[in-house]
């Protein structure tokens, strides 16, 4: 059925893709409606990608492949001025504004200062504070950006060194990086753009070291944006990818700022120089778990991009002969090619419906803590979230680099789009917790909880199937058709993390009483803490697609679809960690053997949908940013399209030929030698 929500402008010229979206079973608009949360605002935005894509500076994304730097910063900074000016005209909400922000690829200037800066005003400010310097914010009188990070330690916080003293004589704290370790490096929108920073300092008063605090620090002077004194700030130079971002470093030497510009919400320092705290210590690393939880809906959006690139390139392409009489097929219909896609196209879903869900888990979280002062649920919401954060960007890679090999030597072209994809997943995998760290932080709850579990206490929430004894499992699948019960595969995935985790746990308990010393017993079982956040992970995301197809209020057709995609996700999930399935006899020989064959059989289910699930992403072509994914399927046209584009095409005759090729071909370069 065709998509009823489809940009007039899209043209369907290409016969393959016309073909394969009249071949249908469901309406591509249920989906489109699922993921964006409703039709109202599907509505709202198909009227941001009006009001974005008719706006030259948003248009054809493919064209920034072709600047420098220095162009590419310029260019975002219009882009963030223009969707902050946007955003203050039509009072976009946040969650508004994330939606645009995924739009436009995060491809702004400035994107941190929404992104973290005032979430951490939100979260770390006192109501005084809060009052001072969010309407400073929120109306752009002052730009901010996070700076936490510093060369030395990026990952290991309490090894911070940026120093904040306290003089209790003057009633002010003195910023110093004292060593070039210590210097902050990385943070977003820190080199040429952010006015002030929540910079994470050393608390120290009398001599004292209190550990790593916020403070509100300007960089530069309001008048004419130079730094203030003090005050040694750049950029820090070429990077993979988000080149638009000036990531910068921070130098301070003896800056001094007001007492009242440590964020107080959390931990006070009284004229006097007395410290108080109340909450969590942990309350002050709130911005992460935010940034974390958002990050698994940022690889979905990426991914997504990826997919649709890909799958809708392989209905187009064709290549080769399956028989020598036969046209040459496209090259979807190849057995390995689907293979490659629609595992990562049935993840691309499972991470719609987890992120969606951890969202969901976390608001609820927040309203505790705003409405009852109750942290009870941020040890759970930590450790998920910086377990999903890492998987779904581990996903996420994979995911894009089949895509990319998918799509043969044009998926290598910048204007594939799918290498600027992976550029910004891999970013994801590093940034806000690097993967193997925050898989051992997901391991480190995972561990005490199944401590309680052996003293008798019964533990809840994500942890609950730990509660159950692996010894009473039994493989539930008895034909090869129970591989598609989700209900049993749910069941499979729960024993498989509950087996691992307790065997680590007793390998862990087993050497420290036979003397081995604690910590060398965590190091010497590091790779299974993570093998068992990953699996604890993995169970997760199972567990959430399933219940999301199961509750769905929408037709058959679509359920039954969205299913094939839920048992493909968990299918593949088993056969990618077949060792570890049959190691803790979740399933045995034989069930693997069904399971591959069924996940082939899933293949030829999904293969005529294939594009109408893609399709379904509605994905606009200017904020797809791929030439070989286009709507309309016309890409050899817009391939070399976008060689008029190309600076290098500019002149016929390069300048080059004259300096170089010509002396040489005429002999005049070798006779100076
Ligand atoms: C793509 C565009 C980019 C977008 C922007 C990216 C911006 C950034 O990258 S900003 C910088 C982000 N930096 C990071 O994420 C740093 C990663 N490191 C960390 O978070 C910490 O150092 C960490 C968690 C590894 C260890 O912290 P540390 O204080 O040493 O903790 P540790 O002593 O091990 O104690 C851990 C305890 O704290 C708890 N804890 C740790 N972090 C948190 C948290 N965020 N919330 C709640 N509890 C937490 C643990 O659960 C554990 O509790 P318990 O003792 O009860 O088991
Ligand atoms: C694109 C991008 C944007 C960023 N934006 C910001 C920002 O806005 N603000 C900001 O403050 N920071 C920012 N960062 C910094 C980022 O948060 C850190 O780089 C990240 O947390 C990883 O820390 P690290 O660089 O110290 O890695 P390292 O910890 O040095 O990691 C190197 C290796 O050591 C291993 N390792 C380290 N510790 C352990 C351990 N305990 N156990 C086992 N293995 C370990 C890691 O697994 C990894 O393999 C950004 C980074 C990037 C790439």
């Amino acid at each position: 059925m065709a998509n009823t929500t489809t940009d007039d402008s899209r043209k369907e010229n290409n016969q393959d893709l016309t073909l394969e979206r009249s071949n249908a079973s469901f309406n591509i608009n249920e989906i489109t409606e699922i993921i964006d949360g409703g039709v109202d605002k599907t509505k709202f935005r198909k009227e941001m990608e009006k009001l974005l894509f008719d706006d030259p500076l948003f248009k054809d994304f493919y064209k920034t492949f072709f600047k420098t730097r220095s162009e590419l910063y310029e260019e975002s900074i219009a882009r963030g001025v223009k969707l902050f000016s946007l955003r203050q005209k039509y009072k976009w909400t946040d969650e508004q504004f994330e939606v645009i922000e995924d739009l436009v690829n995060h491809l702004f200037g400035m994107s941190l200062h929404f992104t973290m800066f005032i979430p951490s005003l939100e979260r770390l400010a006192t109501e005084t504070q809060k009052a001072k310097w969010l309407p400073l914010a929120t109306n752009f009188k002052i730009l901010g950006t996070y700076a936490q990070t510093e060369m030395g330690h990026g990952t290991y916080l309490q090894g911070l060194e940026t120093t904040a003293t306290y003089d209790p004589v003057t009633e002010e704290f003195i910023l110093n990086t004292p060593h070039k370790s210590s210097m902050k490096w990385w943070p977003g929108s820190l080199g040429k753009s952010s006015t002030h920073a929540l910079v994470q300092a050393v608390l120290i008063i009398n001599g004292k070291n209190y550990g790593m605090h916020p403070f509100m620090l300007q960089l530069r002077s309001l008048d004419n944006h130079m730094p203030l004194p003090g005050i040694e700030v750049g950029d820090i130079g070429p990077k993979m990818t988000v080149n638009y971002n000036d990531n910068g470093f921070l130098l301070l030497k003896n800056v001094r700022i007001p007492r009242q510009h440590m964020l107080m919400k959390h931990a006070q320092v009284s004229s006097d120089g007395k410290y108080t705290s109340s909450g969590p210590n942990k309350a002050i690393y709130a911005t992460m778990v935010l940034v974390r939880v958002k990050m698994t809906k940022w690889v979905h959006d990426a991914l997504r991009k990826a997919i649709t690139t890909a799958v809708r390139y392989s209905a187009v392409r064709h290549q080769s002969k399956m028989d020598d009489s036969g046209p040459e097929p496209q090259i979807l219909d190849y057995q390995t090619q689907q293979y490659k896609l629609f595992p990562v196209l049935a993840d691309t879903y499972a991470l719609f419906f987890m992120s969606r869900n951890l969202r969901r888990q976390y608001n609820r979280m927040m309203e505790d803590i705003r409405n009852k002062g109750s942290y009870k649920m941020l040890a759970e919401i930590h450790s998920i979230s910086c377990g999903l954060k890492g998987l779904s960007s581990k996903i996420g890679i994979d995911g894009a680099s089949i895509c990319r090999t998918a799509c043969g030597g044009h998926g290598y072209l910048m204007v594939a789009g799918i290498s600027e994809v992976l550029g910004l997943l891999h970013s994801v995998v590093t940034a806000e917790g690097e993967y193997t760290v925050v898989c051992l932080q997901t391991a480190r709850y995972l561990m005490k909880q199944i401590a309680k579990v052996s003293v008798g206490e019964v533990v809840t929430e994500s942890c609950e199937y730990l509660n159950v004894d692996p010894q009473s499992f039994s493989c539930p699948l008895q034909t090869p058709a129970d591989c598609f019960n989700l209900t049993f595969l749910c069941d499979i995935f729960r024993n498989r993390a509950n087996s691992l985790i307790r065997s680590v746990a007793s390998r862990l308990q087993i050497a420290i009483e036979s003397g081995t010393p604690q910590h060398i017993a965590m190091n010497n079982n590091l790779q299974s803490l993570v093998r068992v956040a990953e699996a604890h992970s993995e169970t997760i995301m199972v567990l959430d697609f399933t219940a999301a197809v199961t509750s769905l209020r929408t037709s058959p057709e679509t359920i039954k679809v969205l299913t094939s995609l839920c048992q493909l996700h968990a299918l593949h999930t088993i056969v990618k960690h077949a060792g570890d399935f049959m190691e803790t006899e979740s399933v045995g020989l034989e069930q693997i053997k069904w399971i591959r064959e069924q996940e082939l059989k899933l293949l030829e289910i999904i293969r005529p949908n294939a594009v109408a699930l893609v399709d379904a992403f509605d994905l606009h072509d200017d904020s797809l940013g791929s030439l070989l994914g286009v709507y309309d399927g016309n890409v050899y046209e817009r391939l070399y399209e976008s060689t008029k584009y190309n600076p290098m095409n500019q002149n016929v005759v390069h300048p080059s030929y004259h300096k170089y090729l010509k002396p040489l071909m005429s002999g005049e370069m070798i006779s100076k030698l």
